[in-house]
């Protein structure tokens, strides 16, 4: 596991996007060979948006060959509620940005047959051989995409019933009405995620800090979902000053020498 402490949340989401642009021009996509990204919602990564969004205005990367695949969408919100991932991603990225239409696949939290569309879901991401690079972030209960605690750790992508304290801090993009915050979701599994070939997850905020001491220095628990990292190959997890507070001086400055290089000027 790599962590890339930064100070601040704004360095968070420049040093994220930089990534993602690296990881796209190194691969060079095409149209027969596209590179594979899956996506989070939520405050955390706006940032990494903005950024992508003027990198793009920029012309130093480009979407037309990129496919992505969204972590989750709400059960039964309409998809132009303006709360729905649908309506976030496209309000904050996909409209500003040169990626074909045929190439966004989000979870249709409205399917009439639940199973199956995870299941089309699933078969997607297979047929097009793996997602490359899948962004994430991390709930204040350590919950990756909508995986709730307990859910398992080679879970698919399948709905899930959403828990109290999920729907309560989602409320803030509900008018601070829980009630008013879908109860169930559909998500990728953590198995869905393990199988990404980079994972690279978002922690900022001082809310995130027992999640992301149950990320590096827990045990894997089927409690703190985002512990599954601890079993991917190559996960990254991109940090700010304020979620490092539970962590030991000694894990932060382990990761602060060791990342000295990439975390200067960002
Ligand atoms: N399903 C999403 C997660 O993917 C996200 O990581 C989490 C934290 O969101 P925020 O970044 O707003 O704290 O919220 C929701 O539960």
């Amino acid at each position: 596991m790599r962590l890339i402490p930064l100070a601040y949340a704004e360095q968070v989401g420049r040093w994220a996007a930089h990534h993602i642009v690296k990881r796209i021009n190194t691969f060079q996509p095409t149209a027969t060979k596209p590179f594979v990204l899956g996506l989070p919602t939520g405050g955390t990564p706006l940032q990494t948006y903005k950024c992508l969004v003027e990198l793009y205005q920029a012309g130093q990367v480009s979407f037309e060959h990129v496919v992505t695949f969204n972590m989750d969408e709400y059960v039964g919100l309409p998809q132009n509620h303006p709360e729905s991932y649908h309506s976030f991603m496209h309000k904050n990225f996909f409209d500003h940005i040169n990626i074909q239409k045929q190439n966004i696949n989000l979870l249709d939290g409205n399917a009439i047959d639940v199973e199956a569309e995870c299941l089309r879901y699933e078969e997607k991401i297979r047929a097009l051989g793996k997602i490359h690079l899948f962004m994430g972030g991390v709930g204040n209960d350590g919950h990756i995409a909508f995986n709730e605690p307990a859910s398992s750790l080679s879970s698919r992508t399948r709905i899930k019933t959403l828990t109290h304290e999920t729907r309560v801090a989602n409320s803030r993009f509900f008018a601070n009405d829980v009630d008013a915050v879908p109860k169930y979701a559909l998500t990728v599994g953590v198995g869905t995620l393990l199988e990404a070939e980079e994972v690279m997850i978002l922690v900022t905020g001082s809310a995130k800090a027992l999640a992301l001491h149950a990320a590096v220095e827990g045990n894997v628990n089927h409690m703190w979902t985002i512990s599954c990292l601890q079993l991917h190959p190559k996960s990254l997890i991109v940090c700010d000053r304020a979620a490092t507070m539970e962590l030991k001086v000694k894990t932060v400055n382990y990761f602060q020498e060791m990342e000295a290089e990439n975390i200067k000027n960002v």
